[in-house]
């Protein structure tokens, strides 16, 4: 997508980077498509809506963290938002990114949850045995990936590798950091029926001041797992109920019946974006208590 003053750096499944267009290195634009991805593959057509919602649902929890972060408050000093993005665009400072991709896990599932079945331990942490998949853990851990080139899939490490890449300091202060951050949203989001089974968060370095700073997407169902805590303590439910996606379940189970995995994914119907476009719509009014910004034309 071409946005006046903006050049196009990067594409990645649902979120596009852009740099300024007069070479200034001091900002970036981070733009939430209304693209939807499930089983590796990015599903057509998108979900009118989605990039706009988890825009402001990142922004709310950024507003709740205590920590410095990537966006930018005083836009006088910035290139100028192009309208057409501008409710589902992020306007940040321009950090130098640490490698690593801060996981935090507060339930064992994914690929978490198949390096457990494998080795008994997730990132070097040994858990106890006989853990299934979905079980809350005792407290939650730190499981960090290496940030693989772009179009790679990530490296699970351990943290003594994250101290070698980044430094005891660094690797420690994003470690706690990530603990801290993970342990009081979950704890916010139970109180709101919704368990936060794991996320995902991205620092960097301010070059300016050299502080630690909160960067990309905050605790979004696209870099988190949200379960629904009813259906979750229900244990009269199949599993794949119990621990089903908040936001891309319904689209899962429809390509489930209408996809053998083979070649591209059939384009989803009209209803199913319709009803994935409302889950994403009930999270946001779970998490928040408020509406959000936007809403698709009924169709
Ligand atoms: N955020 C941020 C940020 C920043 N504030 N400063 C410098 N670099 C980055 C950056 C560059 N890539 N990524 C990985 C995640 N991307 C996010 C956007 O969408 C694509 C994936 C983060």
């Amino acid at each position: 997508m071409q946005l006046a003053g903006w050049r196009h750096i990067y594409s990645g499944k649902v979120r596009d980077l852009y740099t300024p267009a007069d070479g200034s290195d001091a900002h970036l634009l981070v733009v939430a498509s209304n693209r939807v991805s499930a089983f590796d593959h990015v599903l057509e057509p998108p979900i009118p809506g989605k990039g706009a919602l988890l825009t402001a649902l990142s922004n709310w929890w950024f507003a709740r963290i205590d920590l410095p972060n990537h966006l930018v408050d005083d836009r006088a000093a910035a290139p100028e938002v192009p309208a057409e993005v501008a409710d589902r665009a992020m306007l940040t400072r321009r950090l130098e990114m640490h490698p690593i991709e801060c996981v935090v896990r507060g339930a064992l599932t994914g690929s978490g949850y198949a390096e457990y079945e494998r080795t008994g331990a997730v990132c070097g942490i040994e858990l106890p045995a006989g853990l299934r998949d979905g079980d809350l853990l005792d407290t939650p851990i730190y499981t960090p990936a290496y940030k693989a080139p772009l179009g790679e899939h990530d490296e699970n490490i351990t943290f003594a590798r994250s101290v070698e890449l980044v430094g005891e300091d660094v690797a420690t202060a994003l470690r706690d950091a990530s603990l801290r951050l993970f342990t009081a949203a979950r704890d916010l989001a139970a109180t709101r029926g919704v368990v936060l089974a794991d996320t995902k968060f991205e620092f960097g370095r301010d070059p300016l001041t050299g502080e630690l700073v909160l960067a990309d997407e905050v605790l979004t169902s696209d870099s988190s797992r949200y379960w629904d805590a009813s259906a979750y303590h229900d244990t009269a439910l199949p599993r794949q109920d119990r621990l089903a996606s908040f936001d891309k379940q319904i689209v899962r189970n429809w390509l489930s019946e209408h996809w053998d995995r083979t070649g591209e994914p059939p384009a989803l119907p009209e209803r199913i974006v319709a009803q994935t476009y409302e889950r994403y719509r009930e999270l946001y009014v779970r998490l928040t208590g408020g509406e959000p910004p936007y809403a698709p034309v009924a169709v």
